[in-house]
């Protein structure tokens, strides 16, 4: 079928002028509403206004341009039934066979910090929703474009086969168009529903619309019997993990993107060359050092064993010789901002290692959220980073500046470690990690016998607990590993007696105020 009439009607005016020209060449009439229409006039286009073609002016400052019945009997009428042909003819109005259309700008409108919600609702856009749907609804027969970078694809077709789409690509454009309303009414779902009755906005919405699209299948999920996906955030995403390229290796596991997440999070919070190692979602060895190089190779250290498979994230461009280090070593994902290309022809000797870049330290998600049976949990991402001032110092023994710098570095790693998490560290590297344990005491205890197997030496090492001990034993467990500050949040009713063990075991300890659990 060849379009014939086309109807355009777009606030995102990009590209706008170049596609109704070529659609003219392909001797298209082109009816457009207000603005559109003044633009393509003004670029020579022959349009006839919206209003003209329904007799009825655009009323109620723009409220009604489009809602009339010749617009959208054109769009709706299936040309395949009798009836419907009849009712037309009857009615004279022309077919319209193909519409290009995006909405008024309301997330964009709602996102910046001053919009009224007089301004919000005058960015709802009605006809526009309207005009897509109808579209959608009839793409055995109208082509519905709703997304400017789709225009070249549309041209392209049309250009190849006589003015026409094929019925796939129209099924395509409608899937999409109805992603588009769907996306655009939760938007507005969202932000009404997170106002309160004086117009202020809550913390939550009262309906939580989330708006995710496919990025990639998976082979399958955490086991080999479920099955899998990888959904991406559709708005907002640049420089996030989910935006990674894929350099070289396999296609990425289930596991291989939640533990990559894992130490892609935790990496971009150090300032100076750093390198975390994660299995199962925990750290299993972090360093900062100089040199990317020195800070991979004091992570390693950590727990070689552990190491072995693990994921790494770096936080500074990859060169050749730190490339060739990793490659001494089984591992699944290398992940950074960048890798030189001595580093990618090195890297390439080993084809099915994962490597990925990512933008660093430009995106946070908004909402942390966590599947429960029959429902969703929601908070806040634990985004706070503790500040030197911050920190109190409870015992009679003050720590020195050297060993308050460790304190900040443990406790950053322990942030990333599954609750409860107690994590030695000396010289900005971690020397023993104790993670997942329902028992602080029982961390305390594996992150001492870890030290112990990667033959690293715990005396006058300093310890980071994410939350508070309940009991004097966990902290006995670390004197007795030869640690000598620790930091960890307080607030135990039992504060007095783990601060009093501490003095006796001539321990420093530093009181943060916060904790980091981490289930
Ligand atoms: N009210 C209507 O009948 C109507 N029909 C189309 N629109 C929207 O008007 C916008 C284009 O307006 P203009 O061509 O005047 O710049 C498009 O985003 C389109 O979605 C309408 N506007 C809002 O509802």
């Amino acid at each position: 079928m060849t379009i014939k009439q086309a109807l355009i009607s777009v606030s995102d005016k990009t590209g706008i002028i170049e596609l109704a020209t070529a659609l003219q060449k392909l001797k298209v009439v082109i009816i457009s509403t207000g603005g559109t229409a003044k633009l393509l006039q003004e670029a020579g286009i022959s349009v006839t206004e919206a209003s003209d073609y329904t007799g009825f002016p655009e009323m109620l400052d723009g409220r009604v341009k489009t809602l009339h019945p010749r617009i959208h009997a054109g769009i709706l009428a299936r040309m395949d039934l009798p009836a419907h042909r009849q009712a037309m003819e009857e009615v004279q109005i022309p077919t319209i066979d193909l519409v290009i259309i995006n909405l008024y700008p309301f997330t964009q409108t709602i996102a910046r910090p001053d919009c009224s919600l007089e301004e919000a609702i005058e960015n709802i856009d009605i006809g526009g929703p309207t005009l897509i749907r109808a579209a959608a609804k009839n793409f055995e027969r109208v082509t519905v474009v709703t997304d400017p970078q789709d225009y070249t694809a549309l041209l392209t077709q049309m250009q190849a086969s006589n003015g026409s789409v094929n019925a796939e690509q129209r099924f395509q454009f409608a899937q999409k168009a109805f992603s588009h309303t769907a996306r655009y009414d939760a938007a507005i779902s969202n932000y009404l529903t997170a106002l309160d009755p004086a117009g202020q906005r809550k913390p939550f919405p009262d309906q939580l619309n989330l708006n995710f699209s496919l990025a990639q299948p998976l082979r399958y999920g955490e086991n080999p019997h479920q099955q899998a996906a990888f959904y991406r955030e559709v708005l907002d995403i640049s420089g996030s993990l989910a935006n990674y390229d894929q350099i070289q290796g396999k296609a990425l596991s289930y596991n291989n993107i939640a533990d990559t997440d894992a130490a892609w999070a935790c990496v971009q919070t150090f300032d100076k060359p750093a390198c975390v190692i994660v299995k199962h979602a925990n750290p299993c060895g972090v360093a900062i050092a100089d040199t990317l190089l020195a800070a991979y190779e004091k992570a390693f250290a950590t727990d070689p064993v552990s190491a072995f498979g693990g994921i790494i994230a770096l936080n500074r461009v990859v060169e050749a010789d730190l490339a060739k280090a990793i490659l001494n070593q089984f591992v699944e994902v290398i992940i950074a901002p960048e890798f030189t290309p001595e580093a990618r022809l090195a890297l390439a000797a080993k084809p099915n290692i994962r490597v990925l870049t990512v933008l660093q330290g430009t995106h946070a998600n908004h909402y942390d959220l966590k599947r429960v049976d029959g429902g969703l949990l929601v908070q806040t991402p634990d985004n706070f980073n503790l500040a030197i001032d911050q920190l109190q110092c409870v015992t009679q023994l003050q720590p020195t500046p050297l060993q308050i710098a460790d304190c900040l570095f443990a406790w950053r790693v322990a942030k990333f470690v599954k609750s409860n998490t107690i994590v030695f560290c000396a010289n900005g590297q971690t020397l023993g990690i104790g993670a997942g344990q329902m028992s602080r005491v029982d961390s305390a205890r594996i992150a001492s016998i870890k030290a112990e197997q990667a033959r690293l030496d715990l005396q006058g090492s300093v310890v980071a607990s994410d939350a508070f001990f309940p009991f004097r034993d966990g902290l006995d467990v670390l004197a007795q590993a030869g640690a000598k500050v620790v930091i960890q949040p307080g607030g135990s009713i039992r504060d007095d007696e783990v601060i009093a063990a501490a003095d006796e075991q001539g321990i420093a300890m530093l009181f943060t105020g916060i904790r980091h659990f981490r289930h």
